[in-house]
């Protein structure tokens, strides 16, 4: 997969790009990811990227050559991207919508800012997307969040087992089962006995159960859901 990020504060993402999952999967080529400074597609002395809003209000606007400009440039040649724009009023981000995306074999990541980009930049966009309810100062970080969810799914990217897991329940949106790991007793709480009997099919019932109840507990309109669209099974049912 390859990602091309517009953004006009690249210096943000260089951390996330070179540590960790992410970054061993950029060095093992495994996914690119370019991040894009949207100045460097003006035209002016100054290398203006915002202004202040037709209409009056308060903050700025980013403007659509620039923009215009990054995406012509980047689509020259290849195949084409499928575009987001981060907002902070977009389709709400969740697992689902990761999983469609990491099936795209091409992205790009229009980051917001200010007081967001000027509507005609939207005519460049596949789907708005917000990582929830509440106003960011840049559209950085929320794609930060979507490349981090995004990339783990890549086939290679995450150890074979970690994948498995993932497939089987964070994928259908339910909530993980509780971890431990040595000692077997600490300050009193012990490991439950199962984690420790070596007995894989025990082991394996006993986690659904704990996810699907925790998911119960914590987040009821999951399990509707997903029993409305029948990913449940017949014994997660019961
Ligand atoms: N979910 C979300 C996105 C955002 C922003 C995107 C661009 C500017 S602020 N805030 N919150």
């Amino acid at each position: 997969m390859r990602i091309d990020v517009l953004t006009v504060l690249p210096g943000l993402f260089d951390c996330f790009l070179k540590e960790g999952v992410i970054g061993k999967a950029i060095s093992s080529g495994k996914v690119e990811v370019k991040v894009h400074n949207i100045r460097d597609f003006t035209t002016d002395k100054h290398r203006v990227v915002d202004d202040v809003p037709y209409g009056g209000g308060p903050g700025m606007v980013l403007k659509p050559e620039p923009i215009f400009r990054a995406y012509d440039e980047l689509t020259k040649e290849g195949e084409k991207p499928y575009v987001l724009l981060t907002e902070p009023w977009g389709e709400k981000f969740n697992q689902e919508m990761a999983v469609e995306l990491s099936k795209k074999p091409r992205l790009m990541i229009i980051c917001g800012r200010y007081e967001g980009v000027d509507e005609r930049v939207k005519s460049l966009v596949d789907r708005e997307v917000s990582i929830g309810d509440y106003v960011l100062t840049g559209g950085e970080l929320p794609a930060m969040v979507i490349m981090d969810a995004v990339l783990r799914l890549i086939p290679g990217v995450l150890g074979n087992l970690e994948s498995l897991r993932a497939d089987s329940f964070s994928d259908r949106g339910l909530l993980g089962y509780p971890n431990y790991t040595r000692p077997a007793e600490f300050r009193g709480m012990k490991v439950p006995e199962v984690l420790l009997s070596g007995h894989h099919k025990k082991i394996e019932s006993w986690r659904k159960e704990q996810s699907l109840r925790k998911t119960l507990e914590r987040r009821p309109e999951i399990i509707e859901n997903l029993k409305r669209k029948g990913l449940l099974t017949k014994e997660e049912l019961e």
